[in-house]
């Protein structure tokens, strides 16, 4: 069973085709890079995945089953999704203690995800004081609290200076070295393409091009071709 399967998916926002008739699964300990022009339709279809946008048509399950309909959702699939917004005045602690607490997990869990991003020092800091990368990383613990097998991530790179931009690939990599599987849309081809195991390629709404990347392949030339 793959543990992301979106089948003849599509949403319209009034006459705008924002995702049309998508079809792609991804499969379980791989890394899979969801590419795309701006508006190519990306992150409305992670939404979709989340069950965070209703479809127009067709179905994205999680390991067969809808998000919805998942018994443990938090331990099944973590999310980043764009403009995370973070109360300035909680600590980073505090602030996964209120997700803990909301989702009803152990209490161990926030100390393992603070040290799994490398926040443990600057657990008790407000958030008013912390660099975008460490607010990146605030989020990806956000999404790690359940302990989930699968990830999804909205341009997780978006801001982050080379040290973060490095730190991030080194986490992915171990995270699917684990058997886990993430699947992460982005602009940034450089820093995929040394980490991604497979690559799909939206323009407008539509699957423009998917499968395996390999260590010959030119994610740059590929892509500028497929969306050219
Ligand atoms: N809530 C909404 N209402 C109306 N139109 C929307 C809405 N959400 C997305 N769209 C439109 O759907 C299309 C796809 O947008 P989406 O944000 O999914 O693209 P994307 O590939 O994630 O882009 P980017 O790389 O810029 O983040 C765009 O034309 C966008 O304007």
């Amino acid at each position: 069973m793959s543990a992301i399967s979106v089948t003849h998916l599509g949403k319209s926002f009034g006459g705008v085709h924002a995702v049309d008739d998508l079809s792609f699964t991804v499969e379980r300990g791989t890394l899979t890079a969801f590419l795309g022009p701006n508006g190519a339709g990306k992150t409305t279809t992670l939404r979709m995945i989340l069950g965070l946008v209703a479809p127009t048509r067709g179905t994205a399950t999680i390991g067969g089953t809808a998000y919805r309909d998942l018994d443990r959702p938090v331990a099944t699939v973590g999310a980043v999704l764009e403009s995370t917004a973070f109360h300035p005045g909680l600590s980073a602690r505090a602030h996964l203690e209120t997700l803990r607490l909301a989702a009803g997990l152990e209490p161990s869990c926030v100390a393992h995800a603070l040290e799994q991003v490398d926040l443990t020092a600057a657990a008790d800091r407000r958030v008013r004081g912390f660099s975008l990368g460490m607010r990146q990383r605030l989020a990806l613990a956000s999404a790690l609290l359940g302990d989930p097998e699968i990830l999804i991530l909205d341009e997780p790179a978006n801001g982050l200076d080379p040290a973060g931009m490095r730190w991030l690939r080194g986490f992915l990599r171990a995270y699917t070295h684990q058997g886990r599987t993430v699947l992460v849309s982005t602009h940034v081809l450089a820093e995929i393409r040394q980490i991604a195991d497979h690559v799909i390629i939206l323009t407008a709404g539509r699957l423009a091009w998917q499968g395996p990347l390999t260590p010959r392949t030119d994610l740059e030339e590929l892509y500028v071709e497929v969306t050219g």
